[in-house]
């Protein structure tokens, strides 16, 4: 069984070139600032405040919040690129993270080439990446561009072999940044079908994004950051009639599936 649990998480980033003491008290200064200062004083953004929630299987998390609300850092952090630097994460399952879309892609090889080193990095035996290979190759419907390297894809068709190698096995917890977003309409419909195979399967998906159609659609539960903190957390209709304006959320009511 997966689950996934944040216990007072907290992230600061240390901000360099601030000695000069006017710029550090204008930055300190400021009410409901972000600034503060680490333990010693050195001025820092506090990303992430006290962020506690716990996710388990079948959960598909969506996190909302204006830019610069954290949710990019949270997803990291989840991730294991970042560290915090106060509180606890732990979690059990087979992790797999969405959120560059060139992350463990060779730009100077080809698609097949990329597809075949990652056979290598994920241990498979030759039967497991022949599979994996017709199963990537199949998703992506790149064709004769898997002949060619990446460097000369769009970034919609890097977003279809990155999203493709990354899903070719279900993760029991799935970590999905807004990028999955640049694939055209056909693209999203083969990706969504994906992920849900996915969650059938009783994983769990955090997925952070600016659309609320894609996240009513994709999720179950929502998170609102807002200044690094959780301002909500609950059933996503819920969380959307309060973060949404009341027209956007009256729309969003009538364009539901
Ligand atoms: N590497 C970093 N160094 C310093 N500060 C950072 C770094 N990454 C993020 N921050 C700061 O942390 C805060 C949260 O940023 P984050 O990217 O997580 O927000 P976000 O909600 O993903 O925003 P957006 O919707 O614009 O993508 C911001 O104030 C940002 O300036």
């Amino acid at each position: 069984m997966a689950y996934l649990k944040a216990s007072d998480i907290s992230i600061d980033f240390p901000l360099y070139h601030t000695e000069n003491r006017s710029l550090k008290k204008a930055l300190l200064g400021q009410v409901s600032s972000r600034f503060g200062v680490d333990k010693k004083s050195r001025p820092v953004v506090q990303a992430l405040r006290d962020v506690s929630f716990s996710l388990k299987t079948g959960d598909r998390l969506g996190l909302v919040g204006s830019n610069g609300s954290g949710k990019t850092t949270l997803l990291r952090t989840l991730s294991g690129i970042y560290q915090p630097t106060a509180g606890t994460l732990s979690m059990e399952g087979k992790l797999i993270s969405l959120l560059d879309p060139q992350q463990g892609m060779n730009m100077e090889l080809t698609g097949y080439e990329n597809i075949r080193l990652r056979s290598y990095y994920l241990g498979l035996s030759k039967s497991e990446s022949q599979m994996f290979e017709e199963d990537v190759v199949g998703f992506t419907e790149l064709n004769e561009f898997l002949d060619i390297p990446v460097r000369n894809y769009s970034s919609g068709m890097i977003v279809r072999l990155a999203f493709g190698m990354a899903t070719a096995f279900s993760p029991e917890i799935l970590l999905m940044d807004e990028w999955i977003l640049a694939g055209d309409a056909a693209f999203m419909a083969k990706a969504k079908k994906r992920v849900e195979g996915m969650v059938q399967h009783a994983d769990i998906l955090v997925l952070a994004s600016h659309s609320p159609s894609i996240l009513a659609e994709w999720t179950n539960r929502l998170i609102w950051l807002d200044g690094g903190r959780i301002v909500a957390d609950g059933p996503a209709m819920e969380v959307f009639e309060s973060y949404l304006p009341s027209q956007d959320f009256q729309q969003l009511l009538k364009t539901r599936p």
